[in-house]
């Protein structure tokens, strides 16, 4: 019996991935993505497979068309007859040039390409007669029909310029250049004869820009109207307040259906009598720190919000439950993610699954399945099983797992325990960390410690899986793994998340210190071996530390698309919130931007600091991790560049991100031995690594 090894890097992309399940109409089966990384030819693949919730192993579906295939999005059609799915093949003397909608019939077969629209498939809903589907596409709005689309969009591919031309305020998203002069549009599908309709052609509606998707609208039960999601202002903004309008297919008419100034409005799902129509509130005038309440609206143009009393944030998608009588929707609680049940009547709250991490369900004919992962394992699919009388308290939930993908390859492995601990942080506040601890721990050795800190900041890390940022991958090390949920991380509701408003840094520092000192009362952690590294918002707070605390507090820093400069991030594609999170424009109030920037205290930068970074980060623009490696390399401090070509905010290509965890590895490696104090300021002779050829 060979003994367990513990998770690396390459052995975590030999583990599948799973996407969101789809159920069949009588709920027998589902039907999901399955992405399975191939590191030695550095790409991942996607194949939909079918799962019985019944019993009885997996079934693959499709054969994910070219090497690269990336079959995903699977909806089973409400009449059972076809799976749709998007993807992008080559296949019948056509070569896809932008990810199209599939058909293949649940038995099998060889998949049916149902579209070819120039510019692409977003996203889609079925109707509810199962004969057509509404999608989401970008088109030139100016032109009528796919045949004026398809020649501009030619003309388009074949410019001899390369120039991006735009007056908008909102042009680029992540990674994505807003394509030039096209609007994301509601389209629809007949299965049998293929024929497309633009709904909104001629018509200056359009849905969302940033990243428009199915849950931006909805079908009505009698497939006579759609609902959608859209920024009523002829400027769109990524901070303007959406609203919900409605259109009737027959007429093309379109109505508003709620708008309010002070509401972003999102998520719209109408109940299955048609009678009421869900979604989210945020009150984004208040703050914008305000969380996704549920509301309901009524066929008489009422509306409420029913989770006014629930210090909680509900995430798209939500399902009605099939008496109407409630919504089912996924919400974060202290770091974990669960499934939760609304009575609509009661507005009383239940909790249907305790994550771990809740990420997607699907529910029909009774039958509930749920996509969910953890700090020891990956997403897993399961189906969720009442026991005892329905809806009683004491009705307890028990999972009966659907698949095994990874089993085999997680069973040999040995995985370090995880666990929450709460600690006083700023303000006295109780704040919570997840701690990792390596395989084989014990508390009468002594272990370095290393401080992930999560991005955003209004997110939070707990009991879930992460590919980029893996605890385990990292405890395997020999690292004793901290990860604060600091004041400003989501799941611990409104106050604990507002808190850090125009002040962003400091009750931070003081909770990120606060979990050091705590920790370090433990016998088993080295005070000569601290490291803290962090991904974005967590790359700005590494940044800070830097500039805040002593030389020799912490040995070493990774900086991952980090943010230096608050005022340059102006060049974000977040620009037009960043006064709401700051507390001011940088043209108004200079002082108190450069007051929440790293850059402002430069002077004080003297910790060893790997900066890494992806060209392609429209959030965080690159410039900011090369400033700060420019700094640090100005001011003699040790420092060390990673820079990706090809990567965006985050690192996505398996061989990048096997070399990403290497590079950490050696980078605190190398400063775990020696003094306890930081570097000498002093040039380094550096011999690691070839001498970079010069750029051509
Ligand atoms: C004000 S938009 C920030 C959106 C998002 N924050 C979610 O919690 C985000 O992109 N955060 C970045 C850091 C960042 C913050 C503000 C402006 C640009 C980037 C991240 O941590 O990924």
């Amino acid at each position: 019996m060979t003994a367990a090894a513990s998770l690396d890097p390459s052995t975590l992309w030999q583990l599948a991935r799973l996407g969101a399940p789809s159920l069949c109409p009588d709920g027998a089966q589902a039907v999901c993505a399955l992405t399975q990384p191939e590191l030695a030819h550095n790409r991942s693949s996607s194949a939909l497979w079918l799962l019985s919730t019944l019993g009885g192993a997996p079934r693959r579906l499709t054969s994910a068309g070219s090497p690269q295939g990336k079959d995903g999005n699977p909806r089973w059609s409400p009449r059972g007859d076809h799976i749709a799915f998007i993807a992008q093949r080559e296949q019948e003397g056509v070569k896809d040039e932008a990810p199209q909608l599939y058909l293949i019939p649940p038995d099998g077969g060889e998949a049916r390409r149902l579209t070819q629209v120039p510019s692409g498939v977003e996203d889609f809903k079925w109707f509810p007669d199962g004969r057509r589907i509404a999608f989401i596409a970008w088109v030139f709005p100016q032109l009528k029909g796919q045949t004026a689309q398809a020649k501009a969009h030619k003309q388009q591919q074949e410019r001899k310029d390369s120039a991006y031309v735009t007056e908008e305020t909102l042009y680029r998203y992540w990674d994505q250049n807003l394509p030039m002069g096209r609007v994301p549009h509601l389209l629809v599908v007949d299965v049998d004869s293929g024929r497309v309709q633009d709904l909104f052609e001629g018509s200056a509606h359009e849905l969302r820009r940033a990243e428009p998707s199915a849950t931006d609208f909805d079908i009505s039960p009698d497939g006579r109207r759609i609902v959608f999601v859209h920024d009523p202002h002829p400027h769109k903004d990524l901070q303007h307040c959406h609203a919900l309008a409605e259109i009737e297919l027959r007429s093309r008419q379109v109505r508003p259906l709620l708008q309010d100034p002070d509401w972003d409005l999102s998520a719209p799902v109408y109940s299955h009598a048609g009678q009421h129509l869900a979604f989210l509130a945020r009150h984004q005038a208040r703050r914008y720190t305000m969380p996704e309440q549920v509301a309901v609206l009524d066929t008489h143009g009422h509306w409420a919000v029913l989770s006014e009393d629930w210090d909680h944030s509900a995430q798209a998608p939500l399902r009605w439950d099939e008496d109407d009588l409630g919504l089912l929707f996924c919400a974060e609680h202290h770091g974990r993610a669960h499934l939760w049940r609304l009575d609509v009547k009661t507005c009383a709250t239940h909790m249907l699954y305790e994550g771990g991490h809740c990420s997607a369900f699907d529910l029909s004919a009774g039958t509930l399945v749920l996509l969910h992962d953890s700090a020891l394992h990956p997403s897993r699919l399961s189906v969720l099983e009442q026991e005892g009388q329905e809806g009683q308290e004491a009705a307890t939930q028990r999972l009966r797992r659907i698949e095994s993908f990874n089993d085999t390859l997680l069973q040999n492995l040995k995985l370090g325990r995880c666990e929450e601990q709460w600690f006083k942080g700023a303000q006295g506040d109780d704040v919570q960390m997840w701690v990792t601890y390596p395989p084989g721990f014990s508390a009468r050795r002594q272990y370095p410690l290393l401080h992930v800190i999560h991005g955003g900041p209004h997110t939070a890390m707990g009991d879930s899986w992460h590919w980029r940022w893996n605890a385990q991958v990292l405890a395997a090390q020999g690292y004793v793994v901290a990860a604060v949920n600091y004041h400003g991380s989501s799941s611990f509701g409104f106050e604990f998340q507002d808190s850090i408003t125009g002040r962003w840094g400091q009750l931070e520092l003081q909770d990120i210190e606060a979990a050091t000192d705590t920790l370090l009362r433990q016998p088993y952690i080295d005070a000569k071996r601290l490291y803290a590294s962090g991904g974005s918002y967590g790359g700005y707070m590494v940044a800070w530390m830097n500039a805040h605390l002593s030389a020799g507090r912490y040995q070493a820093y990774v900086c991952h698309a980090g943010v230096f400069d608050w005022q340059a991030m102006h060049a974000s594609d977040a620009y037009t919130g960043l006064h709401e999170s700051l507390g001011a424009r940088y043209w108004e109030d200079p002082q108190r931007i450069a007051a929440q920037s790293a850059h402002g205290r430069a002077q004080h930068l003297s910790t060893p600091t790997l900066v890494v970074h992806g060209q392609r980060d429209f959030r965080v623009p690159d410039a900011q991790g090369l400033a700060y490696y420019n700094t640090l390399k100005s001011l003699g401090v040790s420092a060390r560049l990673l820079w990706f070509p090809d990567e965006n905010h985050w690192v996505m290509k398996p061989a990048n991100s096997v070399l990403w965890y290497q590079e950490i590895f050696d980078w605190l490696g190398r400063h775990s031995a020696g003094p306890s104090r930081a570097q000498a300021r002093r040039p380094r002779s550096t011999s690691v690594g070839n001498t970079p050829k010069r750029a051509r």
